[in-house]
C-alpha cells in the first residue's frame, strides 16, 4: 500500500453476464493520465469502480493508500465530471456550482465567495445568475469544472470532457485544465478517444483492451509504441 499513489486497483474483477473485466494498476499522484481504448474496452467501468458507483466482485480499490471497500461515492476523495455535465436545468449556474460544496445547498457567505472564485477561474465570472440552457456546451463543461474545483478533491475523473466541443474549444479547455491542474496539484484521469488530447495534455496513458489494462506508459513511450494493434489503431498508425 503506497500513499504516494493516487489510485491502486488490486486484483479487481467485475463480472457481468456476458463479459468479465479485470483491472490491476497503480497510478502515481500528481499527473494527468489519459485513459484510452476502443469502445467497450472498459474505460467507463474503470471510472465507476474508482468512484464507487460499481463495487468489484473481487479485489480492492485504494485511493491515496486507503481502501475504498464499502465507501459510498460521496465519501470518496473523488470528483467526477461526465460527458453530459449533469447540471440541474432549473437552477442557476452559481447554485449548480454550490452543489459541489453542499448538496442541501446550505451555503454560507464564505461558500458564495468560493463559488464566485471558482467561476472566475474557469472564465465565467458574470455567469452566476444564468440558467444552464442559456450557455454553450463548452461553457456548461466549464461550469462542471467549477463545481469540481470547489470540492478540492485530490482525484478528478473526467469522462470525455471535450466530446461535444469543436476543435477551437477543445484546445481552450485543454489549456484551462492544465492550468487548474497546476493550481490544484491534484491527479486527473481523463477518458479520451483523441490522440491529440493525449499528446497535448497527458503525462501518462492507461490503455485498455477487452476489459484489461494492457499498457500503462509515460506519454512519450506510449506515443512511440508500434507493438500492439489496438494502440496502433488508436494512434492512427495503420
Ligand atoms: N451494467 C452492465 N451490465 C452488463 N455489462 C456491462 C455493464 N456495463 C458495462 N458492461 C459491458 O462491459 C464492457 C465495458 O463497457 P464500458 O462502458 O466500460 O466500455 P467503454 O470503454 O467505456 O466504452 P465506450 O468508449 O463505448 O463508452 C462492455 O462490453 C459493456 O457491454
Amino acid at each position: 500500500m503506497n500513499p504516494e499513489n493516487a489510485v491502486e486497483l488490486v486484483g479487481v474483477d467485475i463480472l457481468y453476464d456476458t463479459t468479465a473485466l479485470h483491472f490491476d494498476c497503480a497510478v502515481a499522484s500528481g499527473g494527468i493520465v489519459a485513459v484510452a481504448g476502443a469502445s467497450g474496452s472498459g474505460k467507463s467501468t474503470l471510472f465507476h469502480v474508482i468512484a464507487g458507483f460499481e463495487e468489484p466482485d473481487r479485489g480492492e480499490v485504494r485511493i491515496l493508500g486507503k481502501t475504498m471497500s464499502g465507501q459510498a461515492p460521496s465519501e470518496r476523495p473523488v470528483s467526477v465530471i461526465f460527458q453530459d455535465n449533469n447540471l440541474f436545468a432549473h437552477l442557476d449556474i452559481a447554485t449548480n456550482v454550490g452543489f459541489g460544496i453542499s448538496p442541501s445547498l446550505r451555503l454560507s457567505t464564505g461558500d458564495r465567495v468560493r463559488i464566485d472564485d471558482a467561476l472566475g477561474r474557469v472564465g465565467l465570472d458574470r455567469f452566476g445568475k444564468r440558467l444552464p440552457s442559456t450557455l454553450s456546451g463548452g461553457e456548461r463543461q466549464r461550469v462542471a469544472l467549477a463545481r469540481a474545483l470547489v470540492r478540492h478533491r485530490p482525484l478528478l475523473l473526467l469522462d470525455e470532457p471535450f466530446a461535444a466541443l469543436d476543435p477551437g474549444m477543445r484546445s481552450g479547455m485543454r489549456a484551462l485544465l492544465r492550468d487548474l491542474h497546476e493550481q490544484e496539484n491534484n491527479t486527473i484521469l481523463m477518458i479520451t478517444h483523441h490522440p491529440d488530447d493525449v499528446r497535448a495534455l497527458a503525462d501518462s496513458v492507461l490503455f485498455l483492451d477487452q476489459g484489461r489494462i494492457i499498457a500503462h506508459d509515460p506519454v512519450e513511450r506510449f506515443l512511440e509504441r508500434r507493438d500492439v494493434a489496438a494502440i496502433n489503431r488508436f494512434l492512427g498508425n495503420e
